[in-house]
């Protein structure tokens, strides 16, 4: 068995390429418009998967937007997704300085959560070991729950 994509519905297209691809910089790979179940899918890969994401050998996030308006609530069960970033900081400099709300700052050097426009939680972790302490990140409010 092979783990292929996470799929999460989303209420805006352009809004949520902004986030996903925007800013934290995910590949648009494969994109399936269904007029008859009104529906648009949209794959999505982390830069370092995105040749293998191709050839589905990678994990994706799949996007869908259903053109008939719809309320998304509840979905507690769901978690996050998660991604493992080269610097952990500068990425959360990089989304901060676009706006990006850390809502869990990465104060121990190793792992933050932002969430996108719709809500989903998104973990980013230090790729190796945990970066020494650093401001301003150290004595960031941490808004998230730990
Ligand atoms: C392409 C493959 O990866 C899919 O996931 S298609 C699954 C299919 N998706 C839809 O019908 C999208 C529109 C639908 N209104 C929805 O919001 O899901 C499907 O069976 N979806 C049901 C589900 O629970 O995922
Ligand atoms: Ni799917």
């Amino acid at each position: 068995m092979q783990y292929l994509h996470t799929m999460v519905r989303i209420r805006d297209i352009d809004e949520s390429l902004d986030f996903y691809c925007g800013k934290l910089g995910l590949k648009e790979v494969r994109r399936i418009e269904s007029e008859k179940g009104r529906f648009t899918l949209i794959f999505l890969a982390a830069d370092e998967d995105e040749q293998r994401a191709e050839a589905d050998k990678a994990p994706m996030v799949e996007l869908t937007y259903n053109w008939d308006p719809e309320e998304y609530q509840g979905g507690r069960n769901f978690g996050h997704l998660a991604y493992r970033v080269d610097d952990i900081y500068a990425t959360c400099q990089k989304l901060m300085d676009a706006g990006v709300t850390i809502n869990r700052p990465p104060r121990d050097g190793y792992m933050a959560f932002i969430k996108s426009p719709d809500g989903i939680s998104i973990e980013l972790l230090q790729k190796g070991d945990a970066r020494d302490p650093a401001e301003p990140w150290a004595s960031m409010e941490n808004t998230g729950s730990w």
